[in-house]
């Protein structure tokens, strides 16, 4: 059975200006889970528009020793390697504040999809609910690693990690956390901007099946949209 997505929809003028409410949502959800339970368990996307959110926070200031890590999907390649979504997000923002190493949950993404998981799934099996979850969009719809006409573990019984191949962009081997495990959040922001994402957008609101709409946290789920892609 599919749980049907409770969907609020918000829109920015630009980018700019989506991604500066980004940093403000982030630092106060921090701020208010610091407060209720000593800890903020984010969880990160990869993606242009996040990058530029990451970059924002390197000078914000924030009680970084509260901060868990996580990431929603990863490559496989080289750990130093670019294309990384863990690379991309210690250079734009995690090697430039005080969260303590081990508190930054990095996929093992260079051992393979299959084992990457395996270890991943570990590494989530202490961690409860997210405080937050960012995603992003992709122009066929995806999100995270969750590809149209894959696997995207919705059932209750799907691994929390998900070990991807033959992903439709490259790589084609990746690691991602399942549709399931994702919605185990107290909330859940799609940042969505550029604009090649009008299709998928598109789909998303007519109601189609996408990757995206498979996230369905008990409080649904926000999208922040650039006003363009309306
Ligand atoms: O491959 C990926 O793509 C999506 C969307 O990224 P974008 O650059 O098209 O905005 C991203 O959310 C995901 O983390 C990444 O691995």
């Amino acid at each position: 059975m599919t749980t049907r997505q409770l969907c609020r929809w918000h829109t920015f003028a630009t980018a700019t200006v989506l991604e500066r409410a980004a940093v403000r949502r982030i630092v106060e959800a921090a701020s208010a889970a610091i407060q209720q339970r000593g800890a903020f368990h984010l969880v990160l996307a990869g993606g242009t528009t996040p990058r530029r959110v990451y970059e924002a926070l390197c000078s914000v200031a924030a009680d970084w020793s509260c901060w868990h890590i996580y990431f929603g999907d990863e490559r496989c390649l080289p750990p130093g390697d670019a294309e990384r979504n863990s690379r991309m997000a210690a250079k734009a923002w995690l090697d430039h504040v005080a969260i303590p190493v081990a508190q930054v949950h990095v996929m093992p993404a260079e051992l393979g999809a299959i084992e990457a998981a395996r270890r991943y799934a570990t590494t989530l099996g202490s961690v409860g609910e997210f405080d937050l979850v960012l995603l992003g969009l992709g122009e066929d719809g995806h999100t995270a690693s969750l590809f149209p006409d894959q696997d995207w573990g919705i059932a209750a019984n799907s691994p929390d990690v998900l070990a991807v191949f033959d992903a439709p962009k490259p790589p084609p081997e990746r690691v991602s956390i399942s549709a399931h495990r994702l919605g185990q959040a107290r909330e859940v922001i799609f940042l969505v901007s550029g604009a090649g994402k009008r299709d998928a957008v598109t789909a998303w609101r007519s109601g189609q099946l996408i990757p995206a709409t498979s996230i369905t946290p008990a409080l649904g789920v926000e999208v922040w949209l650039e006003q363009q892609l309306l």
